[in-house]
């Protein structure tokens, strides 16, 4: 059995908005077949854009990992996510080809620039360790958790769309998701009561602005 923790304890306390983020109506439409075509093009061309701002935010993970842990292997695990993140971009580019969207003329919606100015923020050597473990788990968990439900039994999504939720709903992602997860809920047992109070905040800030990224997508481009 797995030990529970302050993450888990967070996500009971605010899970109307867990469950928003993890299973958005998008989300939804992707597993039960009726997804908009225009609705899965915007959302690749703005995490196209939000996955090139989120590789300083986990290459400042990776230097906070590297100065401020007391476990070595904290650093591997970032890294493995950094590396992941090289082979995302050109995942990216292939379906950007594949679906006929061209990145260079994406601009980025509101929700995105916001979210974006989120983890610039973030990446203060102010915030404390614990805090950014907190919120990079939840940015990863969010898109792990929610792919990965548009491939458990039952689906209906589309052969065309399974790709993508390969990328975050596999399970290499989920045990990475884990491992990240296991150094925060770490992290967070000696912080002090400022520092919980600031890494519960954020995590509910993550899902908030998955909940308006997911959003975007109902407009269609
Ligand atoms: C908006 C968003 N959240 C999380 C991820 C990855 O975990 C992503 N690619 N995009």
């Amino acid at each position: 059995m797995e030990k529970r923790g302050m993450i888990d304890t967070w996500i009971d306390k605010h899970r109307s908005i867990y469950t928003a983020a993890t299973r958005h109506a998008f989300v939804v439409s992707i597993r039960d077949g009726s997804v908009d075509l225009s609705s899965f093009r915007t959302w690749l061309g703005q995490d196209y854009l939000f996955v090139r701002g989120f590789v300083p935010f986990v290459a400042s993970v990776l230097i906070k990992a590297c100065k401020d842990s007391g476990e070595s292997s904290d650093m591997e695990v970032v890294l493995g996510g950094l590396a992941s993140l090289n082979d995302e971009i050109e995942w990216f580019k292939k379906e950007g080809t594949k679906w006929d969207v061209d990145f260079s003329t994406v601009v980025p919606q509101n929700a995105n620039q916001e979210y974006r100015r989120f983890l610039e923020a973030l990446m203060s050597s102010e915030v404390k360790y614990p805090v950014i473990m907190t919120a990079f788990w939840a940015i990863e968990a969010v898109y792990q958790e929610s792919f990965a439900h548009c491939l458990e039994d039952g689906n209906k999504t589309p052969v065309e769309l399974t790709g993508a939720c390969h990328r975050w709903g596999n399970d290499g992602f989920k045990q990475y998701c884990l491992s990240v997860k296991n150094i925060a809920e770490r992290c967070l047992e000696n912080a002090s009561g400022e520092v919980l109070v600031e890494a519960e905040d954020v995590l509910v800030r993550v899902l908030e602005h998955e909940v308006a990224f997911w959003e975007m997508s109902r407009g269609g481009q």
